[in-house]
């Protein structure tokens, strides 16, 4: 399934917080969503997820609306990741894990086989099965974070729409769930991820989009997008960068003008 956005513009409190965006996603490649806070990522990515309308432009999913597709067949199709998703349910783990099989099972029934060896793949993909047992408001929120990782590879779908997933991992974890995502998306997968760690994301990313005040600043791939220039447009600083083994190494170093607050301005 390819996702089209076209000419996507998004008011919030009177602000076109995604304006004018058009982006064409194919599975098959790992997207990295990059761009400062307040950019309209997470805005955006709610847009492409089917969770919120925008006011001016369309989505389409090979073509067709949302509403052509439906919400149980789309919910089945691509699975979102939300990043601040709160989870201090009195649920188990395991409980957590199997309600990424909602989409096909719907509320009520029992659950099939099938659904239990996904739920037991998805728990190991995210190294969660650990604390399967436990219940979730006793896990430090990395460990959440893994679970609810856990629950979206449990949709099995074709798409996932994960918003800062390494947010909360410590780095050995960090570098487990990348690999993980680009081996997904090479294999056919469609996988776009907000981060905001620009080592993880030019490293492991196919492909970069950068978005500051709204807008799309860069699209293509990480050496192209991720330039000194648009380092200092969209975020205020400078880069260092390196190569090890092959691979790019690209950190942030400094603020251009610690007193500026221009990457919270369009
Ligand atoms: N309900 C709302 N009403 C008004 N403004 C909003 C609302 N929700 C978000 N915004 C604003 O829209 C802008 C984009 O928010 P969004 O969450 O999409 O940014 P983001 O790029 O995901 O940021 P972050 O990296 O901090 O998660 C922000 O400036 C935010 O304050």
């Amino acid at each position: 399934m390819e996702i089209v956005a076209r000419d996507l513009t998004i008011r919030l409190g009177g602000v076109p917080r995604v304006d004018r965006v058009s982006l064409a996603l194919r599975p098959g490649e790992l997207v990295g969503l990059i761009g400062p806070n307040g950019a309209g990522k997470t805005t955006l990515f709610r847009a492409l997820a089917g969770l919120r309308t925008s006011d001016e432009g369309e989505t389409l999913y090979d073509g067709r609306p949302l509403a052509a597709i439906g919400r149980r067949a789309f919910a089945k199709r691509l699975a979102y990741l939300e990043q601040t998703a709160e989870a201090h349910w009195p649920l188990r783990v395991e409980h957590v894990v199997a309600l990424g099989r909602l989409p096909h099972r719907g509320f009520g029934r029992a659950a099939l086989t099938t659904d239990a060896a996904a739920v037991e793949r998805a728990l190991r993909a995210a190294d969660a099965e650990g604390f399967r047992g436990r219940l979730m408001r006793e896990l430090s929120g990395g460990e959440r974070a893994r679970v609810l990782l856990a629950r979206a590879f449990a949709v099995e779908s074709e798409w996932l729409l994960a918003d800062e997933p390494a947010a909360a991992l410590d780095p050995a974890h960090q570098l487990g769930l990348m690999e993980r995502l680009r081996a997904a998306a090479h294999r056919g997968m469609g996988v776009v991820v907000v981060l905001h760690d620009l080592t993880l994301a030019s490293r492991f990313c196919d492909r970069l989009v950068l978005m500051a005040g709204g807008r799309i600043l860069g699209d293509g791939r990480p050496a192209e997008v991720l330039t000194d220039e648009a380092a200092a447009t969209a975020y205020g600083v400078s880069l260092i960068r390196a190569e090890t083994g092959g691979e790019p190494l690209v950190a942030p170093w400094r603020r251009l003008a610690p007193d500026d607050d221009r990457r919270t301005r369009p």
